[in-house]
């Protein structure tokens, strides 16, 4: 039986992943963090992996945290890029019986989105995302834009492309958003959505968009419950569901 402790337990997400972990057969919730509560009682309850849906301002550092307490790490919060992934693999070097896997998103339709998309970069000439969330989410752009923002950036590095075409000069509202290794990036925040990002590809005369909705939170439990189970086996670092997806 593993002993999970999960940080952000009073969040959106966290309520949601404590439900999950106390229905399965196999895990346990022994301390539930939220802001303001002290994090000995996972040390104190020994827990053998900690779920970390603390906010992006604070989740870095209780990651950190868990390393220097020898327990393995499950990251949910968004915002973790190359460097924050280059920060954690210096750490581990002192901890190397630690192992974290972070997961920009438990849903097995982002997944597979970002991958597609990191496919499908190098044949075209144009590529900009649109990702499209709560109005409650604090961070932007969404970690799973980020995530897949670098991955395009590194296909289309490989392939030798050009950044993609635009002739804008004047832009005085900011309105053509931002830009991550030179992929395009929009933030939108919509009452009504949950998660969702569009992918757009060009090239003259033909559009290819791929595009993936989350409609519940309790859709990305069973993603959680398998980096869960997954964390224990994968040394060092890992990024991304797909790791443990059986995916070639
Ligand atoms: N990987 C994935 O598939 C998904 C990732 N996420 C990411 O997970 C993160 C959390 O999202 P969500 O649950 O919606 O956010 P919420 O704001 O609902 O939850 C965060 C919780 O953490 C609490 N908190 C604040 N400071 C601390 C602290 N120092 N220690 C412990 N807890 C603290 C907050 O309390 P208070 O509100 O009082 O500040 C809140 O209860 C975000 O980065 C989000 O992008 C979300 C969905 C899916
Ligand atoms: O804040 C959210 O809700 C989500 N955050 C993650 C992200 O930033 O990508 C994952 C998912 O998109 C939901």
């Amino acid at each position: 039986m593993s002993r999970v402790a999960v940080l952000g337990a009073r969040g959106r997400m966290g309520v949601a992943s404590v439900r999950a972990i106390v229905g399965s057969s196999d895990m346990s919730v022994v301390a539930e963090i939220d802001v303001d509560d002290d994090l000995q009682d996972v040390v104190d309850k020994k827990a053998d992996i900690v779920l970390v849906f603390s906010p992006p301002d604070v989740a870095r550092e209780h990651v950190q945290w868990c390393i220097e307490q020898g327990i393995h790490v499950v990251v949910g919060t968004s915002g973790f890029d190359e460097d924050a992934v280059e920060q954690i693999r210096a750490a581990l070097v002192k901890a190397s019986n630690v192992n974290v896997f972070i997961v920009p998103n438990f849903s097995v339709g982002a997944v597979l989105m970002t991958r597609f998309a990191a496919q499908a970069a190098p044949h075209f000439e144009s590529v900009e995302i649109i990702e499209m969330h709560h109005p409650g989410k604090v961070d932007a752009p969404s970690g799973t834009a980020l995530h897949t923002a670098e991955l395009i950036a590194r296909a289309r590095s490989e392939a030798g492309c050009a950044p993609s075409p635009d002739a804008t000069r004047l832009d005085p509202h900011g309105v053509r958003g931002g830009r991550i290794e030179g992929v395009g990036v929009h933030s939108v925040r919509v009452r009504g959505f949950m998660s969702s990002q569009e992918v757009l590809f060009g090239i003259d005369g033909e559009i290819l968009t791929l595009r993936y909705d989350s409609v519940t939170r309790e859709s990305l439990m069973p993603g959680v419950l398998t980096a869960l189970r997954a964390v224990t086996g994968l040394p060092g670092v890992t990024v991304g569901l797909d790791a443990v997806l059986g995916l070639d």
